[in-house]
């Protein structure tokens, strides 16, 4: 594997909370990595030792460079987006096109405005006069112009309006992404970002306890709906998880043997975020 990011005993305490427990964690180049998470499950604190910006102990390597020492050398070939997106107000939208024209070597300026072309935003207002989410545009517009290894999204589309985070989505992985990049996101919203994923971890009380390629995902988790008299032998087959359906229940099953599923109802893919409800949460959802 081209490693892009390897982190062995990554720990970080804030006073007496401990947001991130000797994590290991290793990200090969051309992986989209979903990272998800409950709140509070040190997801930021994670992005945010990986880019220098808060000082962790414990082994870490981004691209070759040691973010707490070499944080700027890292920075020429990483791009990020954090999920609390400022611009200087003042500025118009063309005047902050120029300036990351003029500050970052990788940065094309006619990409930025393509991606803005596919929004509202007049290029002459001030950033000031723009809605919230129009600000999130803009900045997305901008880091997704700057032709980076590693890109780094920590809730890229909080406020944004459904159409717009989906034109983000198909951007991200059409216009953006090639095998050369990696990409690494974390989102509330699993079920958007679910299809151009190539990994995911979940991540829970500062560690990683799930880390699986899609593909593999897709061949280990089913879920099965099953009648009322069929849920002896459904539960008898250690579903990991279970969900309350109209007439029945739905289970979430982990390496089961397909045959045996086949018995009990109908068998479909179970999705991302099922299997996380069921792994963090272990029990039933609604
Ligand atoms: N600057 C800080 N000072 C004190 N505690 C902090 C600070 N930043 C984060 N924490 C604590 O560290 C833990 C992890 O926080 P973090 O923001 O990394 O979680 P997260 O997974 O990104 O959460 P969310 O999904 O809610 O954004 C939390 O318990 C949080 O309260």
């Amino acid at each position: 594997m081209n490693q892009v990011i390897k982190t062995t005993g990554l720990s970080k305490s804030y006073g007496k909370k401990q947001a991130l427990e000797k994590l290991d964690l290793e990200i090969g180049a051309g992986r989209i990595v979903g990272l998800i998470g409950p709140n509070g499950a040190g997801k930021t604190t994670l992005l945010q030792s990986l880019l220098g910006l808060c000082v962790a102990d414990g082994d870490i390597d981004v691209l070759g460079f040691d973010p707490r020492r070499e944080r700027a050398k890292m920075l020429e070939q990483v791009c990020f987006i954090a999920d609390t997106a400022t611009l200087p107000r003042w500025m118009t939208v063309k005047q902050a096109i120029a300036y990351v024209a003029g500050v970052h070597p990788n940065f094309n300026e006619q990409r930025a405005r393509d991606f803005l072309a596919k929004t509202k935003v007049p290029l002459n207002s001030r950033i000031r006069t723009l809605s919230k989410g129009m600000v999130t545009q803009v900045h997305l517009a901008l880091v997704m112009a700057i032709d980076a290894k590693l890109l780094v999204l920590d809730e890229p589309t909080l406020g944004l309006d459904l159409l717009y985070r989906r034109t983000f989505y198909d951007a991200l992985l059409n216009d953006y992404y090639d095998d050369d990049k990696t990409i690494i996101i974390t989102t509330h919203q699993v079920e958007e970002i679910e299809h151009l994923l190539t990994d995911v971890m979940f991540i829970v009380d500062g560690d990683v306890v799930f880390d699986c390629d899609l593909d593999t995902f897709e061949s280990r988790y089913r879920k099965v709906t099953v009648a009322g008299e069929q849920q002896s032998q459904a539960e008898a087959l250690k579903p990991i998880g279970e969900i309350r359906a109209l007439g029945g229940k739905q289970y979430i099953y982990e390496d089961a043997d397909p045959q045996a599923l086949q018995a009990l109802g109908d068998v479909a893919r179970a999705s991302l975020a099922e299997v996380f409800v069921a792994k963090v949460q272990g029990g039933s959802q609604a």
